[in-house]
Order: C-alpha cells, then structure tokens, then sequence
C-alpha cells in the first residue's frame, strides 16, 4: 500500500510575543493559516525495518537531520513499528523561510504513517507527538487556522479568513529561527499586535480589517538585519497590495490581495528583483 500527504506552507497573519520562558522558549501568540503551495509526501513499507528518504531536493538533509525521518523513526520507537519505510519528498516550499516547510513535512509523515501502520491515533495524540518534533508542527498537523498559544502548540481553531490572493516573496536568504528569537528583546516590544482583533475582523470576515490587524513582532529583529525584507515589504505595499507582512521569524513576505486584477501586476513588479515570488490562495 501506499500513502500520499500534502504538506502546505503555513504563514502567521499574527505573531505576538508575550515573554522569554524560564525553558529558552518564548510565550508567543499567534494566527496562522495554511496557502496552497505544498510539499507533497510519499510513503510506503519497505520489507526491512529502516527508514529511508528520498528528494530531488539537493538542498535539504535526507538522513536524521530531516524532520520527516525524525517523525518516522519517532512513531516508529513510540508504537513499537518493526516495520520500514520509504519516504519520498517532492520538496516545493521554499527551505528556512518562515514557511513551516520542514514542520508541515514532519506532520504529513506522522499523518501518512498513522494511516499506512494503521495505528488509530486521533488528531490530539499525533498533535501531542508533532510537539516532541516542533513548536509548529501540531498546527500543521491540525491544518485551517487556528489561535497558537504556548510556545505554538497550544491550539484554538477559528474560522478561515475572508478569501484573498496570497502573493509570496521570499528573498535568496535562509533565516535561522533560534537566531531571530535569540535575538529578540521581549520586553522592550512597544507595539504588541491584537490578538482579540484580528479574531474579531476574522468572525467578521471583514477583509479591510484582517489586512490592517496583520503584525508580527519578529520583524524587529529581521528586518533591521536585511533590508532586502523590508524593501519586498515596501513594493509589495506600493504595487497595491491590501496588507503586506513577513511570516514567521522571515524571510518571506506575504501580501493580501482581494482583487484578481492586481495579482499580475504585483507577481511581475516583484519579479524584477526577487526570483521566488509565488502566488497562492488560502486554504479555506
Ligand atoms: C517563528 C515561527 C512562527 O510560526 O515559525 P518559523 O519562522 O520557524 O516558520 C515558530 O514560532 C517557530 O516554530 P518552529 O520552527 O517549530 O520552532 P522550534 O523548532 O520549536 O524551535 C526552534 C528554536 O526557536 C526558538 N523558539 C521557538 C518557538 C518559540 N515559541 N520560542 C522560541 O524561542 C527556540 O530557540 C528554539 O530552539
Ligand atoms: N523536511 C524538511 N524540509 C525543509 N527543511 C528541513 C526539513 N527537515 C529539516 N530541515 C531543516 O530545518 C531548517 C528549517 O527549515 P524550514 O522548516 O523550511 O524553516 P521555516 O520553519 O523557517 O520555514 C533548515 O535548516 C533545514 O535544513
């Protein structure tokens, strides 16, 4: 038998940081919603028990580093699998981008292995398990949108947010997470971004408010350290884009657009200058 995943990028229309913990991770508060532009994953048993994955990718690790094969071989020792696995990765989310592409991979395996070892764990027990890979990882597994609290993992479900064009620049930087959060000063953040408002603009479906209530506070560090964010930042606003913010520790931009008319104007104006523009829809 055979398996097969998506794993869709996510982006945080929200991220609100709270404190540094006593643990090194930081309380955070966040809005997320997964795009369409996925990784996809295939997976079937091998008749020896090992676990091997495969990608095109040249730019990813293949072996325990990945955490694809951390998700296998961890349901593997919890459940006591004796059995292998191939994993195949068509890698498609841009790599150490704010995507969640490595975290959304390590909930698409634990997904698909539930269902090739026939293993009957809920949502809730393969969430649990995501948390031992990553603070992202229980939302990927759980999917829509969702209020993250906690380090990321603790999760409320909300409605999706009014449909929109999703337009994704990512500049040729990969951003290291623990470095954005190690550089952070958590209590010198002025401007908290509202949780209860965007929830409220989103109820509402109001998309003129979604877009004014986007925030991230990890902006403060990534965007002084490379200016080229802050520039996509700048034309994605001046090509006409309805609300404009990095995603997650960065470097991606993503830009709201509700109007069909304007998604080619901003994909071709982005073009000149940063070769990983995508557009995308939400998915609702
Ligand atoms: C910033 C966010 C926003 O969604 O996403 P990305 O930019 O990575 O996509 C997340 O909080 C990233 O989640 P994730 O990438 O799963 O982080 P983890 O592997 O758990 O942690 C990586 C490192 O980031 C720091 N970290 C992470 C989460 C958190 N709430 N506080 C932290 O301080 C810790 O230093 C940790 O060692
Ligand atoms: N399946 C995977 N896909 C992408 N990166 C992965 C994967 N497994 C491990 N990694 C490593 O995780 C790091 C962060 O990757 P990624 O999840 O794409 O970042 P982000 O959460 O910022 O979007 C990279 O350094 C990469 O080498």
């Amino acid at each position: 038998m055979k398996v097969y995943e998506k794993a869709p990028a996510k982006i945080n229309l929200l991220l609100n940081v709270l404190r540094k913990r006593e643990d090194g991770y930081h309380e955070v508060e966040m809005i997320m919603t997964m795009v369409d532009l996925a990784d996809r994953l295939e997976m079937y048993e091998l008749p020896r028990d090992q676990i091997v994955l495969s990608s095109h990718a040249g730019f990813i690790p293949l072996d325990e580093k990945n955490l694809a094969f951390q998700a296998a071989r961890l349901i593997k020792d919890r459940y006591g699998v004796r059995r292998g696995v191939y994993i195949h990765l068509d890698k498609q989310i841009p790599v150490a981008a704010g995507l969640a592409g490595g975290s959304s991979d390590a909930a698409a395996a634990l997904r698909g292995l539930n269902r090739l070892w026939e293993l009957g764990l809920s949502m809730t027990e393969l969430e649990a398990l995501g948390a031992e890979l990553g603070s992202d990882v229980p939302f990927c597994i759980r999917g829509g949108t969702a209020v993250a609290r906690g380090r990321g993992e603790k999760l409320e479900s909300i409605e999706s947010p009014p449909q929109c064009w999703v337009v994704l620049a990512k500049p040729p930087i990969n951003v290291s997470t623990a470095d954005v959060y190690g550089k952070l000063r958590a209590n010198e953040i002025q401007d908290h971004p509202s949780i209860p408002g965007m929830i409220d603009a989103i109820k509402r479906q109001s998309f003129h408010d979604v877009c004014a209530g986007l925030g991230n506070v990890l902006e403060s560090v990534t965007l002084p350290k490379y200016p080229e964010v802050r520039q996509i930042k700048e034309v994605m606003t001046r090509l006409g884009a309805d609300g404009v913010l990095m995603s997650g520790s960065g470097p991606t931009v993503f830009g709201l657009v509700s109007k069909e008319s304007k998604v080619a104007r901003i994909y071709n104006g982005l073009r000149g200058f940063c070769k990983e523009v995508y557009v995308v829809r939400m998915l609702t």
